[in-house]
């Protein structure tokens, strides 16, 4: 009852609300604005340019998400749905394998919008549905005001901060979840180069550095290698300074940063927004953040999807293009 009452309240003020489940644990809680309260939730843009932040004082547990089925969530109407085509994604991903060749760049991540018309979206009920299918991710759904409603089911930790230990992971490498498919040398290369580049930046901030891995995360759809990262801090204060200098990591933008940066910023062709850039959730006791993956923005008439993928040099463009369909299906599944 409190939790559908304080939403609505949210909603009729348009007040920044968020649901959120952490991952690896079966709870979720409702967070709202409080000005008074010591607990933050952000959301921070790939390109840096952007940030919001939600100030609270609780978290509110949602005993069972499925009671607020009921619950409306009022959508905007998207006006603008042209989104790349196959096509033109296909050349853009020719282009920037000719680039890399050209040994401009190790890999650059390209990543484009897909936008699935719909007119009966209920956000609680695709977030319940994330939830479930995803235990091992950081689900959300983000109400930052009536025009940016934001889900999501992020496989992908940038950072945790917790009785002085510093976790992270180098996720990248994709493949369809099947046991017959195995790792090839492209994913094998592809995630190496995000485990070296982050184990670099940590090495400035910590000590006692471990690393374990590559394993194989498996998700469903897709698979991912996946290397963690511990050490321990140096001291507490280095954590933002860690954190901002990690952001963004090659699973999301490349080798070497600013050119691979550059190129997304002049050829993706549309704003990535708070897509790659990293969610953020503050308390006494830890600090985590998420990169913002596997993840879309609603509306009364569909939902607008961000995927993309690591390109190097053996790229192959239309498997490229696979790899995004299959990660569209993390949120497309749950509309
Ligand atoms: C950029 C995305 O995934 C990243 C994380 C894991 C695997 C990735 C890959 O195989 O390319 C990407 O680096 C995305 O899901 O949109």
């Amino acid at each position: 009852m409190i939790v559908s009452e304080t939403v609505k309240k949210c909603i009729k003020k348009d007040i920044p609300f968020a649901f959120i489940r952490l991952p690896k644990d079966k709870k979720i809680y409702l967070i709202k604005e409080d000005k008074n309260g010591i607990y933050t939730y952000s959301f921070q843009s790939f390109d840096d340019s952007k940030k919001y932040t939600l100030q609270f004082s609780e978290f509110i547990e949602v005993k069972d998400i499925t009671t607020l089925n009921d619950l409306i969530i009022p959508l905007s109407k998207n006006e603008n749905t042209r989104v790349i085509s196959e096509n033109e994604y296909l050349s853009l991903l020719k282009k920037t394998i000719h680039y890399i060749y050209q040994k401009k760049t190790d890999k650059i991540v390209i990543s484009r919008e897909k936008w699935i018309d719909k007119d009966t979206i209920n956000p609680l009920q695709s977030f319940g549905f994330l939830c479930k299918r995803y235990p091992t991710s950081f689900c959300h759904i983000s109400y930052w005001n009536q025009n940016e409603i934001w889900m999501g089911a992020t496989p992908e930790i940038l950072g945790s901060y917790e009785n002085t230990l510093f976790t992270t992971m180098a996720l990248a490498g994709t493949l369809p979840d099947v046991d017959s498919i195995p790792w090839e040398n492209k994913e094998i290369e592809e995630q190496k180069y995000v485990t070296d580049y982050i184990g670099e930046k940590i090495k400035t901030y910590a000590s006692k550095f471990t690393i374990n891995g590559p394993e194989t995360l498996h998700l469903g759809h897709v698979k991912h290698l996946i290397t963690y990262l511990t050490a321990e801090l140096k001291n507490s204060n280095l954590l933002t300074e860690l954190i901002t200098s990690l952001h963004p990591t090659p699973a999301v933008c490349g080798i070497p940063l600013e050119k691979s940066r550059n190129y997304i910023l002049s050829n993706e062709g549309y704003n990535r927004g708070f897509y790659a850039g990293y969610i953020g959730l503050e308390t006494t006791e830890y600090k985590k953040y998420f990169v913002n993956l596997r993840c879309a923005q609603l509306y009364n008439n569909g939902a607008l999807l961000y995927v993309g993928g690591g390109i190097t040099a053996q790229s192959n463009p239309k498997k490229e293009w696979m790899e995004t369909e299959l990660k569209a299906k993390f949120i497309g599944e749950s509309l």
